[in-house]
């Protein structure tokens, strides 16, 4: 782990596991160096709301939000300004007078059992909470995998999160729909209880100033159709976008201390896919945890998630007890 001052340093300058190159597009900071950069950016959150707000298994509290989520708000609140700017200028440029300005669309990317919803969540209080009011949405890529019969019928329910799994085009038709500024967007949701798709339960989002998008697959590329014809990515609707990293053996823990823990909760509940989990036997269900975790969590995190880091603006890159250690932030 680092332990040395990381200010205005260049990652390649620190030998670690992001490789050794000569030149680094990040600046890496320690958490005490990031949290410099707040400013005086108040806290609006009480104790109270980041207990609401975080998830099982992730004990963030105040502290990390002042560490790690007042600077990061500070950040992307210049981000938002200056593309309202841009925004102006062009439409300046181009003599239009009609066309009106479209959300800000941040992503946000990791590893299952990283945390993504936590920071999702605390993101989207904060910035609602902006002098300016945006009215901000939040949105998780997990309504757009395939239902579970049509991973069955594919033999691919070993496979959930792994690109294939999801249905791409109303992905992207759904981002479109979102930049091109439309009203009553329809996203399609997901229950981790049914652990499948909720047929016919829509999230509807109508313009939001800014829309996080949260989920394991949105930094990934796609590979070229055979047609040759041109394909979005789903990072080309972003303004702006965050990795959360950690190493694969916390992740790992973490992914399996949860699963532990939904057996003595959600799992109870005879609703849930995974309820005959918690009938089994402490061994048995470690040992179905680690399945799922090595055939198809860490799979993935090695094929398609990790790669997809270097798309990042911003990462997050977090230690022992989800506590953020260095924030890596693109140099412009
Ligand atoms: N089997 C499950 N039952 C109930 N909740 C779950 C289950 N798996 C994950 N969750 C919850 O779903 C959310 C998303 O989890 P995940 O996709 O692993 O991403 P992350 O941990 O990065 O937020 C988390 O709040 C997690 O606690
Ligand atoms: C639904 C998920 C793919 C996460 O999806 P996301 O919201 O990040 O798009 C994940 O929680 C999952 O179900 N993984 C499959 C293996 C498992 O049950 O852990």
């Amino acid at each position: 782990m680092i332990t040395q001052p990381l200010h205005g340093k260049n990652r390649a300058d620190i030998p670690d596991d992001y490789g050794n190159h000569h030149y680094s597009p990040y600046r890496f900071f320690s958490a005490e160096e990031w949290s410099q950069f707040r400013a005086d950016t108040p806290l609006t959150l009480t104790a109270d709301e980041v207990r609401r707000l975080r998830s099982l298994n992730d004990p963030i509290d105040l502290d990390e939000v002042r560490r790690i989520y007042l600077s990061l708000s500070r950040l992307l609140s210049a981000h938002v300004e200056s593309s309202h700017l841009l925004f102006q200028q062009r439409k300046r440029f181009l003599s239009l007078s009609d066309e009106s300005k479209t959300p800000f669309v941040i992503g946000i990317a990791g590893s299952v059992a990283v945390g993504k919803s936590t920071t999702a969540r605390i993101l989207a209080e904060l910035l609602s909470r902006w002098p300016s009011s945006p009215k901000v949405d939040l949105v998780t890529t997990d309504g757009f995998l395939h239902p579970n019969a049509v991973l069955k019928r594919e033999n691919m329910m070993d496979r959930k999160g792994f690109p294939e799994s999801y249905d791409m085009g109303a992905l992207l038709r759904f981002l479109s729909a979102i930049k091109a500024g439309q009203p009553n967007v329809k996203a399609p949701t997901y229950s981790h209880l049914t652990y499948d798709v909720l047929p016919d339960q829509f999230q509807v989002i109508h313009r939001p100033d800014i829309l996080i998008f949260e989920g394991i697959n949105v930094l990934q590329s796609r590979s070229l159709p055979a047609d040759g014809k041109v394909v979005p990515m789903v990072s080309d609707f972003f303004d702006f976008s965050i990795y959360i990293d950690a190493e694969e053996a916390l992740i790992h823990n973490w992914y399996v201390e949860r699963f532990m823990r939904l057996r003595e909760t959600a799992f109870k509940n005879p609703d849930s896919y995974f309820n005959r989990y918690s009938q089994v036997s402490e061994e048995e269900a470690l040992s179905i945890a680690e399945g799922l975790w090595q055939n198809t969590n860490l799979k993935n995190l090695r094929q398609n998630i990790l790669p997809s880091r270097p798309r990042a603006d911003l990462i997050l890159q977090k230690g022992q007890n989800h506590l953020v250690e260095t924030v890596g932030l693109r140099k412009i």
